[in-house]
């Protein structure tokens, strides 16, 4: 079967995530987003029929926003992918919203981007797919700037796939957008569900996310100054945030806690070190150690910080005794506590390496707060 183009980025074993288009445009949408976001997760972008690389003949006239979801269940089982996270824009977004409704099954979290449970009814897109059907894509190309960007930003690249569209396939996507309504079925939606709004978007405007926000239990909306229709291309930082901080709760969480107990300072300095290199390894470190161990309130900080400080010295890792000696400080642990843990490695971990630990935390206390 003929499948939808995408673009597969990140790692083959990290969770899926999938990134809708919105009309007229192609993956190349995310081309500021997708790369960061595949950091952690196994990205797949994809285009719309007739639109970037997928074949015109995917979608035919009084097509449904339930066929292109089709399509995009077709494509995640191709690619062996049974779950994922999905992230839409506009018509792209309106996908992701049937899946949740239609499909839930398949989705473990959502994010519709300028977009809607609606597009102002049928008249509009019965016309837009008149006009096309009539005149292709060259017009409505013209103006794309005012309709996708605010300002005078634009994305040459975007209204070149726009004017390079297939106008039958267009006109369809036009036909599912006018058959499009699913507002009465929003309170179903049981998958965590983020909204962006543009604030500056004339064609989903933020009263129409602010409508599925309302509707879906627990939804979250965060609204971009600045940004109109194609956020992700004019304010990528801004909804890469929002969707980090929504797909990513657990390198989210574990970030909070590690500048907790390692302070603001040395977590800065590694930010600031990170190299695309070392990238995941830091996400690993902040999900793994600080989201899921740290946290994990079966035992307490001070505890976790004397078992941490006996296995550095067991297997003499003096630099990160030191990160760890500042950090069982800020845990609560007295100096005193401290040369007790120290004393105990003495035994089970030999005195040799003890000794060298007492005079790293000697130093370290010595610099904190002149303890020693
Ligand atoms: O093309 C537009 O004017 C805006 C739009 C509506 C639905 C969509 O995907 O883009």
């Amino acid at each position: 079967m003929t499948l939808l183009n995408h673009h597969a980025e990140g790692p083959a074993s990290a969770p899926p995530l999938l990134l809708g288009p919105s009309l007229g445009t192609s993956y190349a949408l995310w081309d500021d987003v997708a790369p960061e976001l595949s950091i952690t997760h196994r990205v797949v972008r994809w285009d719309l029929p007739g639109h970037g690389g997928s074949a015109a003949g995917l979608i035919r006239a009084g097509a449904s926003v339930g066929d292109l979801a089709g399509r995009v269940l077709a494509l995640a089982d191709s690619l062996g992918i049974e779950r994922f996270a999905y992230a839409g824009v506009s018509l792209g977004g309106a996908v992701g919203l049937h899946l949740a409704v239609h499909h839930p099954e398949r989705l473990t979290s959502l994010a519709a981007i300028c977009s809607s449970a609606h597009f102002n009814g049928s008249k509009p897109w019965e016309e837009r797919a008149a006009l096309v059907r009539r005149e292709g894509l060259a017009g409505l190309a013209d103006n794309a700037g005012a309709r996708w960007f605010a300002g005078d930003f634009t994305v040459p690249r975007l209204v070149r796939d726009h004017r390079g569209a297939d106008p039958e396939a267009y006109a369809a996507c036009c036909d599912a957008l006018a058959a499009f309504d699913l507002r009465d079925r929003l309170p179903e939606i049981a998958v965590p569900t983020l909204l962006v709004a543009g604030r500056e978007d004339p064609a989903t405007p933020p009263a129409h996310l602010r409508e599925i926000a309302d509707a879906v239990p627990g939804a979250t909306l965060v609204e971009l100054p600045g940004a109109s229709h194609l956020a992700p291309a004019q304010c990528p930082k801004a909804v890469l945030t929002a969707l980090r901080a929504h797909f990513g709760q657990g390198a989210h969480l574990g970030m909070a806690v590690r500048r907790e107990v390692l302070g603001d300072q040395h977590v800065d300095r590694a930010q600031t070190r990170q190299t695309p290199f070392t990238a995941r390894f830091q996400d690993f470190i902040s999900r793994y150690a600080w989201g899921e161990i740290w946290t994990d309130p079966t035992l307490s900080r001070r505890e976790r910080s004397m078992i941490t400080l006996t296995a550095l010295v067991a297997h003499g890792h003096y630099d990160e005794l030191a990160m760890h000696v500042r950090a069982a400080r800020r845990n609560g642990l007295t100096p005193e506590e401290i040369g007790a843990v120290l004393l105990q490695t003495a035994v089970y971990c030999g005195v040799p390496a003890a000794n060298s630990a007492f005079a790293t935390a000697q130093r370290v206390l010595a610099e904190e707060d002149g303890t020693s």
